[in-house]
C-alpha cells in the first residue's frame, strides 16, 4: 500500500519558491530519508504531509487521505517529532505521557505499555530540561508513538545527540519499523542515511535531483560512502 503519494507539489511563501514539480511515493514499511542543504525546503514538505503547511499546487495524500481536505483523519493517525523537539521544559516525563494520552483517549494500559518499551522507568518523574539529548528524543519518540501511528515523521531527530544516543535512538527507530510502520525523515547525517534508510530523497533547490536506495546510488555513480553521492548531486564534484 502506498502510505504517501505527492504529485507536481508547489510551495511558495511569498516570491521564494521553495518547492517546485516535487513528486514522489512511499511504500508500507519503508524509511525514507530526505536531504538536501539548508533551506532548500525538507521541513516545508515534511510540514506540508503532516498537515501543518498549506501548499500551492499539485496533488498530496496520506494513508489514503487527501490534504488538506482530510487533514483532521490525517493528524490522528500520525506520530511526529518536530525540530529540535518542542516540548514544555519543566513538564516531567510521567505528566507529559499522561498529557499526550489524553490528546488520544488513551488509558493507563497503553502508557505502561511505552513505558516498558521504551525503558522510560528512572526518568518519570524527571523534568523534560533535565533529560539528557539522547532521552529528550527517546521520550519524544515514545510520546509519538503513544497512539500506534502507522507513519512517523522525524525531522532532524537526531541532531545534536552524541554517538551513543544516536544509535539507541536509531536501535529504536528500527524496532518501529520492523512492525511495519512507515518512517519519513530529515537529516543532515549522510552516514545516516547509508546505514539505516531503505531510500532517500535528495532535494535541490526545492527540486529532487535522486530518489532511490542509497545502495544503487553509490553503485551508480561509482562511489564508496554515502556522503560522494550526495556531492555529486548536490554540488556537482
Ligand atoms: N514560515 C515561513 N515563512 C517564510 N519563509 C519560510 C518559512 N519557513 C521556511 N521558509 C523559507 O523556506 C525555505 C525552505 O525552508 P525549510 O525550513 O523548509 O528548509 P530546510 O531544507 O528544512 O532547511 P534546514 O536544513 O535548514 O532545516 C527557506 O528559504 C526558508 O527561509
Amino acid at each position: 500500500m502506498k502510505i504517501v503519494k505527492v504529485k507536481n507539489l508547489y510551495k511558495s511563501y511569498g516570491s521564494n519558491k521553495v518547492l517546485k514539480d516535487v513528486s514522489f511515493e512511499i511504500e508500507e514499511g519503508e524509511i525514507v530519508g530526505i536531504v538536501g542543504p539548508n533551506g532548500t525546503g525538507k521541513t516545508t514538505l515534511l510540514e506540508i504531509l503532516m498537515t501543518l503547511r498549506k501548499y500551492d499546487e499539485g496533488e498530496v495524500e496520506v494513508l489514503g487521505a487527501t490534504l488538506p481536505e482530510k487533514a483532521d483523519f490525517v493528524r490522528s493517525q500520525i506520530g511526529v517529532i518536530f525540530q529540535e523537539g518542542g516540548m514544555y521544559a519543566y513538564i516531567k516525563v510521567k505528566e507529559a505521557l499522561d498529557l499526550f494520552a489524553s490528546f488520544y483517549s488513551l488509558g493507563k494500559d497503553r502508557i505502561d505499555e511505552i513505558v516498558e518499551e521504551f525503558e522510560l522507568h528512572q526518568y518519570l518523574n524527571v523534568k523534560f530540561h533535565k533529560l539528557s539529548g539522547g532521552w529528550k528524543q527517546r521520550c519524544l519518540l515514545a510520546i509519538a508513538f503513544l497512539h500506534n501511528p502507522k507513519l512517523i515523521f522525524l525531522d532532524e531527530p537526531t541532531t545534536g545527540l552524541d554517538p551513543k544516543a544516536t544509535q539507541i535512538l536509531w536501535n529504536k527507530i528500527k524496532g518501529i519499523k520492523d512492525d511495519n510502520r512507515t518512517i519519513l525523515l530529515t537529516t543532515h547525517s549522510m552516514e545516516e542515511i547509508d546505514q539505516y534508510c531503505d531510500r532517500v530523497i535528495i532535494l535541490k533547490d526545492g527540486m529532487i535531483v535522486a530518489d532511490d536506495n542509497p545502495e544503487n546510488l553509490k553503485m551508480k555513480l561509482d562511489k564508496r560512502y554515502f556522503n560522494e553521492v550526495y556531492f555529486s548531486y548536490v554540488e556537482g564534484v
